[in-house]
């Protein structure tokens, strides 16, 4: 087909870039440098494996909305919804808007839909991550509860389970088990990802715990289904198992797609996380007809849930 005619009638190829952070993937798009805007529905194509890119979540760089930030940080799960926090995401971001010239500083102060988080870019593709003082207070994760516990009694699919409740800007529900390669993270993680008690849902980490210095971790993401990592889920994990006594204040914590390093110096102090990021591929596309990469998206405006 002539050059001429392909440009007829369809949008501007949208540039992007194909990450990773310990196999947690995502589409990576600069809607500073080319306009951009998606709707829920082409957002749940693109990250089908099979008939789109395929990604866990999409992550948007945009020009900041505050003084003293660098850029604002949206993220998409890869069934449309758009959510606070994506930690594996934050490493990738920083590698991102360095690899594509958007700055030049080794320490990046980034807007989410809940509030400021910094980056700073290590040496070897290595990201350390201030991702703020977790939240245990149940209407802010959001938990459904009469009282903050350390450990909450949650019935689910007949039977009881004790979880810890804790937010990183997104809500995280924690399991500790004997041993992840055996945890109900297929049936346990759908019914409690959905479950009443978390109302905006839940990402929900199984952790267990080797010693005081070293962790394994499976996480069922809200929206995204069970990853081969979590940021923000390790992050969780560990104030959880700070809070029950069961571990340090440095952890190692194993997932399924690699290691980080997660450190916490208790209530009131910042979760920090150290970690990869990885580049894969560079890509541009032309979208199928109805979404035009054209108007950038309202602010604020939550992607519509899948119902
Ligand atoms: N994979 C991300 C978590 C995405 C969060 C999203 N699943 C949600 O909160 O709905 C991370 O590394 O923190």
């Amino acid at each position: 087909m002539s050059q001429h005619r392909r440009g007829q009638g369809q949008g501007a190829a949208l540039r992007f870039t194909k990450m990773h952070g310990l196999g947690n993937d995502f589409m990576v798009v600069d809607a500073i440098s080319q306009p951009f805007r998606l709707r829920p529905e082409m957002i749940r194509k693109l990250s089908d494996r099979n008939f789109g890119i395929g990604f866990d979540q999409l992550l948007v760089v945009e020009p900041p909305g505050l003084p003293d930030v660098d850029f604002r940080y949206r993220i998409f799960n890869a069934d449309g919804s758009e959510v606070e926090q994506c930690g594996n995401g934050a490493r990738c971001f920083a590698s991102f808007v360095r690899d594509q010239r958007l700055t030049n500083k080794k320490v990046i102060r980034v807007q989410t839909a809940k509030g400021v988080i910094e980056l700073r870019l290590g040496k070897q593709g290595m990201v350390t991550v201030n991702m703020g003082v977790p939240e245990m207070n149940p209407p802010a994760i959001p938990f459904a509860a009469d009282q903050q516990k350390t450990v909450y009694t949650v019935e689910v699919d007949g039977q009881t389970v004790e979880l810890s409740a804790v937010s990183m800007g997104n809500p995280h529900g924690v399991l500790v088990v004997d041993n992840v390669d055996t945890a109900p993270v297929e049936t346990l993680g759908p019914l409690l990802e959905s479950h009443p008690r978390f109302p905006a849902k839940a990402n929900i980490g199984f952790l267990q715990v080797i010693d005081r210095k070293r962790a394994r971790l499976r996480v069922y993401e809200r929206g995204a289904g069970e990853t081969l990592a979590c940021g923000s889920g390790a992050c969780a994990a560990v104030v959880a198992g700070c809070l029950r006594g069961l571990l340090d204040s440095r952890v190692e914590v194993e997932l399924r797609g690699g290691r980080l390093v997660i450190e916490w110096q208790g209530e009131g102090a910042p979760v920090m996380m150290d970690g990869p990021a990885t580049t894969v591929f560079e890509g541009q596309m032309r979208l199928p007809g109805g979404d035009k990469p054209g108007r950038r998206p309202k602010h604020g405006k939550p992607a519509r849930k899948r119902s």
